[in-house]
């Protein structure tokens, strides 16, 4: 192979390196699109998807209130120019892929044209312009890993997300074996059975504060409403005894025990809550009532009897073939003496089945209890709370969906059921609670009035007389709250 000439060694050495001036214009042109292309394309298609299945997730939630409020074109539209939008975004991408393709193309041919005149001119080897032209075919294939790259780091989004709920505050851990409470706790029998110190809660550090320096005392047994109007704090403080928020400030003491103090299985296992819209999981409607297997079949009944979920003669005839189940657990004490108010002619011909088949302790429910209006879902939490018989019940406004026949039964089953027990009811209709042994008036997250129906009833200026004035019963309420005062012996 005969040796080259000296002049071209020497052009190849000096001039050689102009070659570098194309290719760092071609890399850096390269750089340019490569990063250009994850910021504008994929990310565009992703950030405008998402909120239509949010959107979409939310009406589907929320499809009671939009129909009841007739917006169902208005979040329709909403909806459409939410896919619209998306859609734009999609011909973007795939618009911003093909320019992304079509410039490496370009550069690769660029590439090859500039090495094939470098070639021409002599200056370059023939072997090693082969390997440079071959190379610079091979370079639109960055396009593969800019794609590669852009999905990876929307992936990382991805991770980035699970990395920040990781790190969300959370609740106390659940068992706090070194401060666990006596098996008795809390004690029906206590004077001081729920005692709360200059309460302070907030939802967050930065927003204002919902409950402002509550105090009060609750005794075993009493009953007592919580009035107020709406965003007043009632449900706040009803949900603070079972630790849904943790004071700011203060504190809130059960039967002499902090509830920060305990762990939050333990205070939530001796205490009932039964919530607006009761919440049921999958599975039988006796494993909803009992899930820890405590109660025969028969207690299970029973409860669903008084709570008005099945008639007499469903409770009789489902009675009948279900012996007590679970061996070993405590026998009903009620069964023989079916409660006096069920077994009235009003009882009798109250059906509360809505469904045309009759309920029974293996009717199943779906998740979430969808299979069952709301109505049923309370009666439901409320038999759960009579099986448990704890002594605080606190019931957040649990007839608020209940029509005025059966609210008048629920009543008297509260009443009868729940005489044991502190019972706690967040109430919007005064009737429900004229007859309490206590009123909490709340405005503006402080407490502005407690005391006996009677007393705030009589009271010219206050809160509670203008609400029952307002709501155009007053005098049965008076009457109501008069019959109380004397039943307890205050007037
Ligand atoms: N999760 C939350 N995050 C932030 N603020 C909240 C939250 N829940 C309630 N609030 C605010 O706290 C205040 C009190 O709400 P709360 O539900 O306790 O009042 P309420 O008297 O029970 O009202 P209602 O009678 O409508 O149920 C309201 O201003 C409400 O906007």
């Amino acid at each position: 192979m005969p040796s080259a000439h000296p002049a071209t060694i020497l052009i190849h050495n000096v001039i050689f390196p102009l070659f570098l001036i194309p290719a760092f214009a071609i890399g850096l042109a390269y750089r340019v699109f490569a990063l250009g292309y994850p910021n504008t394309g994929r990310r565009m298609e992703f950030n405008s998807r998402s909120p239509i299945f949010s959107e979409f997730g939310e009406l589907l939630e929320g499809i009671v209130t939009v129909r009841a409020f007739f917006a169902k074109q208005r979040l329709l539209d909403g909806l459409h120019s939410k896919v619209d939008l998306s859609t734009q975004m999609w011909y973007s991408f795939w618009m911003a892929i093909r320019w992304l393709l079509l410039n490496f193309i370009t550069l690769g041919a660029t590439a090859v044209f500039v090495t094939t005149i470098f070639a021409l001119s002599g200056y370059v080897s023939a072997g090693f312009t082969g390997l440079c032209i071959t190379s610079a075919v091979a370079f639109p294939s960055i396009y593969w890993a800019c794609r590669a790259w852009a999905a990876l780091e929307l992936d990382i989004n991805s991770v980035g997300r699970l990395v920040e709920y990781e790190d969300l505050p959370q609740e106390p851990p659940a068992v706090i074996e070194t401060a666990r409470p006596p098996a008795y706790w809390p004690s029906r029998e206590s004077s001081n059975l729920i005692v709360v110190e200059d309460l302070v809660v907030k939802y967050a550090p930065e927003l204002p504060a919902v409950l402002r320096d509550v105090s009060l005392s609750l005794k075993g047994r009493e009953r007592v409403g919580l009035l107020g109007r709406t965003g007043s704090g009632k449900s706040t403080l009803a949900m603070s005894i079972l630790r849904f928020t943790d004071p700011t400030s203060g504190r809130i003491l059960i039967d002499g025990i902090d509830i920060t103090k305990i762990d939050l299985h333990d205070l939530r296992s001796r205490l009932t809550f039964i919530p607006q819209d009761g919440a049921l999981f999958s599975g039988t409607l006796r494993d909803n009532l009992d899930p820890f297997k405590k109660h025969d079949d028969i207690e299970c009944l029973d409860v669903l009897f008084r709570v008005h979920m099945i008639t007499e003669s469903v409770y009789q005839s489902q009675k009948s073939f279900r012996p007590a189940a679970h061996a070993g657990t405590r026998p009903s004490s009620r069964v023989a003496n079916p409660p006096a108010e069920a077994s009235s002619s009003t009882a009798l011909s109250v059906t509360d089945v809505e469904s045309k088949a009759p309920i029974s302790l293996d009717t199943k429910v779906s998740a979430g209890g969808v299979n069952f209006s709301q109505r049923q879902r309370q009666l439901i939490a409320m038999a759960r709370a009579l099986l448990r018989q704890s002594s605080i019940i606190v019931l957040d406004e649990a007839t608020s969906s209940i029509d005025i026949e059966t609210d008048t039964n629920i009543q008297a089953t509260i009443r009868k059921e729940f005489g044991g027990s502190l019972l706690l009811t967040v109430a919007h209709r005064l009737k429900t609670v004229i007859d309490y042994d206590r009123l909490i008036v709340l405005d503006k997250g402080s407490v502005i009035e407690f005391d006996t129906p009677w007393n705030l009833i009589q009271k010219e200026d206050s809160i509670f007389r203008n609400m029952c004035l307002k709501s155009g019963m007053f005098a049965e309420l008076e009457q109501a709250a008069k019959d109380k005062a004397a039943n307890d012996g205050l007037v």
